[in-house]
């Protein structure tokens, strides 16, 4: 296969390398040369822009999109679009909405796929869990490169048609969201609780064996070794959060309750105010005011 790769950041530059490992040939372009310069040494060929990109792949043309959901994916297919026909596939490996995938491949000249990439920069030595929607001869023609891209060919499913695969992603995204805050709070507990633990020591046998052993939970054993028991300089402060609100946004128009999820979410956007929540604040005030509980003050 003959694969081209357009956005080469932390994921770009992963598909890229594990293409060319599989024994593919990629052509590969960023907005940034030095991220075009990372994927030439790596083996692929580069181009200097998106038609170039798109003449160096000839009649039949397999692009894989890694760039920032929103406006880079549209501005991207904008400029793929006049060199692209149906016998063609794009496929957008990003993190975007599944609305947005539905409007993009009703748009699009080639065959679209939505493929929601789980796994992260630090699953690249493993593989990616891929969920792609879109139509079915498509996601056949782009399999070497999903057996490439993903854990192997168990790495990867046809969720259904167009917005699907986007679609898998923003619920996974919505239930990493719930984990890490079950994580969390356990772990708060422990660190605030009547012993004196060690977190890495409590992570490494939950790990081993536990009922709630996982990745995530491996990850959290990582940060305390690399951060300590009580994480160091860490910020109380989470960024990100898109996927999560599409999740519940969805939740609320399909009227399926998601409690874990949502607050999840709400703890997100309440580590961000600068000056303390004005809801405690307020609550804290309250007290007072019903029971001339003493007001801590700044
Ligand atoms: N980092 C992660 O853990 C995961 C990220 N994703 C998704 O994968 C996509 C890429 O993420 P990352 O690699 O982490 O981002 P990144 O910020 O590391 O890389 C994005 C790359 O796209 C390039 N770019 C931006 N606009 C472009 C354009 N118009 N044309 C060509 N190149 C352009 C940038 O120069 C940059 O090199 C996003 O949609 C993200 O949400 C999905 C799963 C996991
Ligand atoms: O998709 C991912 C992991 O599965 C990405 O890391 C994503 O950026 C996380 O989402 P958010 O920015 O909303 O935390």
């Amino acid at each position: 296969m003959h694969l081209g790769v357009i956005g080469l950041g932390r994921m770009g530059q992963i598909v890229v390398d594990r293409v060319l490992e599989a024994g593919h040939d990629v052509v590969a372009f960023d907005l940034e040369p030095e991220a075009v310069a990372t994927a030439a040494d790596a083996g692929a060929e580069p181009a200097d822009s998106v038609p170039d990109l798109a003449d160096e792949l000839g009649e039949e043309k397999r692009i894989w999109l890694m760039v920032p959901a929103g406006e880079a994916v549209d501005a991207t297919l904008e400029e793929l679009e006049p060199h692209l026909d149906g016998d063609d596939v794009v496929v957008d490996g990003g993190n975007s909405y599944f609305e947005d995938s539905v409007r993009r491949a009703e748009a699009c000249s080639a065959a679209y796929l939505d493929c929601g990439t789980s796994g992260g920069p630090a699953g690249a030595e493993l593989g990616f869990s891929l969920m792609v929607g879109g139509p079915e001869w498509a996601y056949e023609e782009l399999e070497p490169a999903f057996d490439a891209v993903a854990t192997g060919p168990d790495g990867h499913e046809r969720m259904g048609p167009a917005g699907s695969g986007h679609y898998v992603k923003m619920v996974h995204n919505g239930v990493e969201y719930a984990l890490m805050q079950a994580y969390g709070e356990g772990f708060e507990l422990l660190h605030e609780g009547r012993y004196d633990l060690d977190l890495e020591s409590v992570a490494s046998v939950w790990n081993n064996g536990a009922v709630i052993r996982s990745w995530l939970l491996e990850l959290c054993e990582e940060a305390f070794r690399e951060e300590g028991t009580d994480l160091g300089d860490v910020a109380d402060r989470i960024e990100g959060g898109s996927t999560g609100t599409w999740t519940v946004q969805e939740a609320l128009e399909q009227e399926v309750p998601l409690p874990l999820i949502y607050t999840s979410l709400a703890e997100r956007f309440g580590s961000r105010a600068d000056d303390g929540r004005f809801s405690r604040r307020l609550a804290s005030r309250l007290r007072y005011g019903f029971g001339r509980h003493e007001v801590p003050r700044r």
